[in-house]
């Protein structure tokens, strides 16, 4: 099971969060958001981490030259769609980047958010599920109905986000069946300030689980 764990603001937190054994971490190129880090400080902290470790940038609706630029100054190697990107610019990043990992973020209200989804299969890598919120792209700390996915199988790896935390990661994936699952708020003292505690209680329950992190079955 994949771990990432999103909204990494700096070294010191990068450095202690992978040495857990944490396999992806998530960085936050969005302006407006208060875990916001620029390309340059991206770089001190993905230069520093092991290359194991994947490292994501966040965007949500930025241009492909701005997103090819910061993957390349940040030292990304993978990208998280989150906002209304389309298969179209998939494709374009994926020509630019072949190997770089394109995380497509679905977020979900109903079925009928998944009504596009396989136009985008054949241009990403990875699907992920995050809560719908009005006017809120991400990182909104609220869950949503997992029962409705139970039965969700995509014919590529998706990770689940949306308010996960400690307390009900357990609850999560005995409701539904995902290949990883991603986490911010709720494992954080304020935003872009992550809990230790809470991600080592994040880890320990998903120990508990019965599939191991980084297995891929
Ligand atoms: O965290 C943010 O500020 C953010 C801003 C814009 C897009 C995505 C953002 N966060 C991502 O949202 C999901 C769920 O977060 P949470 O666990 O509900 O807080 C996750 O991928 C965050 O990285």
């Amino acid at each position: 099971m994949r771990l990432k764990i999103c909204g990494i603001t700096n070294l010191k937190q990068a450095d202690a969060i992978a040495s857990l054994g944490v396999d992806t971490l998530g960085f936050i190129c969005v302006k407006n958001s208060p875990r916001y880090i620029n390309p340059e400080q991206i770089k001190t902290i993905t230069s520093k981490i092991p290359s194991e470790v994947s490292k994501v940038g966040v965007f949500v609706n930025q241009s492909v030259d701005d997103i090819l630029d910061i993957v390349k100054t940040g030292g990304l190697t993978a990208i998280q769609l989150h906002g209304d990107e389309t298969p179209s610019m998939c494709s374009t990043l994926r020509e630019s980047l072949p190997d770089l990992e394109i995380i497509k973020v679905f977020r979900y209200e109903n079925s009928d958010s998944l009504a596009k989804l396989d136009d985008y299969l054949s241009v990403i890598d990875t699907i992920l599920l995050d809560t719908y919120q009005k006017d809120m792209y991400g990182g909104t700390g609220k869950t949503f109905n997992w029962s409705e996915l139970a039965d969700f199988r995509p014919p590529r790896p998706w990770l689940l986000a949306g308010g996960l935390t400690p307390d009900n990661v357990l609850l999560a994936l005995n409701t539904l069946k995902c290949d990883g699952i991603d986490v911010s708020s709720g494992v954080e003292t304020n935003p872009g300030e992550k809990d230790l505690n809470k991600i080592k209680l994040l880890l320990e329950h998903l120990n508990s689980f019965k599939v191991p992190l980084h297995s891929s079955n």
